[in-house]
């Protein structure tokens, strides 16, 4: 399998060269170029299986030779086996028509582990191949920095710098990154919002001081294998309600469009999805691409839902270079457009494509917190914030009644208990294998929210590429 890069002026590179450089050299995203497609016979034969051989299966034309199937099945076995349920990703129906899809039993307790798990131990074993060092170099808004650390602390060749921003992510998230103390993890929190954070890390991919120096690595979901392996889940849970013979649709809690864009390329693999409904909390970037054709960048605001709190979507680019015929040169083009000016018109193939399979919903703070506790009364079930926006979409979307609709729970309710116990009353608590986070020490520092300001840092502590 190759990849191309949505801006076209990249060189193509296999699963592995993918996998390691994170951001193409163009400024654009890596896209197989080409989706495998699986017939409905191929999508039945993988009812039943366990999580980590359907993985293997769903994964190995992504991968192509860059891992035998063997070894990828020794992997997918190896990242889920520190699940803490037996399914992996445990659906659960709420009502006639809802479902939710549990994506948060891996070890920080949100759906990143699902992937990065996997992409930790991609990163070991084709840096076992080189003499090379990478310096991964992420943003997050909560959930993918505490996964990722979790995926790499300790390893070999790798060192990590997970950005944040300061006071605008809950103490149990800010506390699962910084009391890592590993000497290959580096904290930063950045004066400024999740969007500058991740403005930041692209432009180091671009900063050829710093890329002469370091290979610059992404465990964002600019990263390619991260999208590869949250395709599974739809199919997991696709599959458990009578895929391929029974559509369903999906309602998916989003801030950078990767979680989603991922249920996109289970539909073009050939798993039968009735919708995708993408639901934003009030940075709504997404619902007014969606909705009007209008994709501009508004200012943050923070919500209950700080993991969602984002108005620039990478993972969109991915979207309008398909749906707009993979035309490279053009995408470049409507991208510089957006970086100019900060704004953008859908083209007409890109919203009639998309309004093909996508909708979208907006939550407000009253929707999370009247579904939170819709979903505590009617159905004995805690959920956290982001998976409200989803629910609240979900219930909203209008969908026909002889189709599920399966919701992803992308973070445990322990994560958020303040918001979870205004709405029902009752704190949720840290499963035991986090139980003692706040009594551990802490590491971190604090960085002005300028680029010079992280390059400087990252400069001074990163291992040189070889
Ligand atoms: C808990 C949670 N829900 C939803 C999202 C949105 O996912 P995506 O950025 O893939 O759209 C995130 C982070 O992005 C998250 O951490
Ligand atoms: N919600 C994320 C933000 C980053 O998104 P990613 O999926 O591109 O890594 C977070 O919690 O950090």
């Amino acid at each position: 399998m190759e990849y191309i890069s949505t801006r076209g002026g990249a060189p193509a590179l296999d699963f592995e060269g993918a996998t390691l450089a994170g951001l193409a050299s163009d400024g654009g995203l890596y896209v197989p170029r080409e989706w495998p497609r699986f017939s409905p016979d191929e999508i039945a034969a993988l009812a039943g299986l366990p999580y980590a051989e359907l993985a293997a299966r769903i994964m190995a034309p992504f991968v192509g030779d860059s891992l035998t199937y063997d070894r990828l099945l020794e992997l997918t076995t190896q990242a889920y086996g520190r699940f803490a349920h037996k399914a992996v990703t445990p659906l659960k129906q709420f009502d006639e028509q809802q479902w939710v899809l549990e994506l948060f039993h891996g070890p920080t307790l949100a759906f990143k582990d699902v992937a990065l798990q996997l992409l930790g131990l991609f990163f070991e074993e084709f840096l076992s191949r080189s003499d090379r060092n990478l310096t991964i170099v992420g943003a997050t808004s909560g959930d993918t920095g505490s996964a990722a650390i979790d995926a790499v602390a300790g390893r070999e060749k790798v060192d990590i710098f997970m950005l944040h921003p300061q006071g605008r992510v809950s103490d149990v998230q800010r506390r699962q990154m910084t009391t890592v103390l590993a000497p290959n993890v580096y904290n930063i929190a950045i004066e400024g919002s999740f969007d500058d954070a991740q403005a930041m890390v692209k432009r180091m991919f671009n900063d050829t001081d710093m890329t002469g120096r370091f290979a610059i690595g992404a465990v964002n979901s600019i990263n390619w294998a991260r999208l590869m392996a949250q395709v599974v889940y739809y199919f997991a849970a696709a599959l458990q309600l009578g895929a391929p013979h029974r559509p369903v649709a999906f309602s998916v809690p989003t801030g950078n469009f990767g979680d989603v864009f991922a249920g996109y390329v289970a539909a073009k693999m050939g798993l039968p999805v009735a919708r995708l409904i993408v639901a934003t909390n009030v940075n709504d970037i997404l619902h007014r691409a969606l909705s009007t054709g209008d994709y501009s960048q508004g200012t943050v605001t923070p919500t209950a839902a700080p993991s969602m709190d984002i108005q620039v979507s990478s993972n969109f680019e991915r979207l309008l270079f398909d749906l707009g015929g993979r035309d490279g040169k053009a995408m470049a083009e409507q991208m510089a457009g957006f970086e100019a000016t900060k704004a953008m018109q859908l083209t007409n193939a890109q919203r009639e494509g998309a309004a093909a399979l996508f909708q979208s919903a907006r939550a407000d703070a009253d929707d999370m917190t009247s579904t939170i506790r819709w979903a505590w009364e009617n159905c004995g079930e805690l959920i956290d914030p982001h998976t409200a926006c989803g629910l609240f979409a979900a219930r909203a979307a209008g969908i026909d009644a002889a189709t599920p609709v399966i919701t992803l729970a992308t973070a445990h309710p322990a994560k958020f208990p303040e918001a979870v116990e205004r709405s029902t009353g009752h704190r949720p608590s840290l499963p035991a294998r986090v139980g003692d986070l706040f009594d551990r020490e802490e590491k971190c520092v604090a960085l002005p929210g300028t680029y010079e300001a992280v390059a400087e840092f990252v400069a001074g502590h990163a291992t040189p590429k070889a």
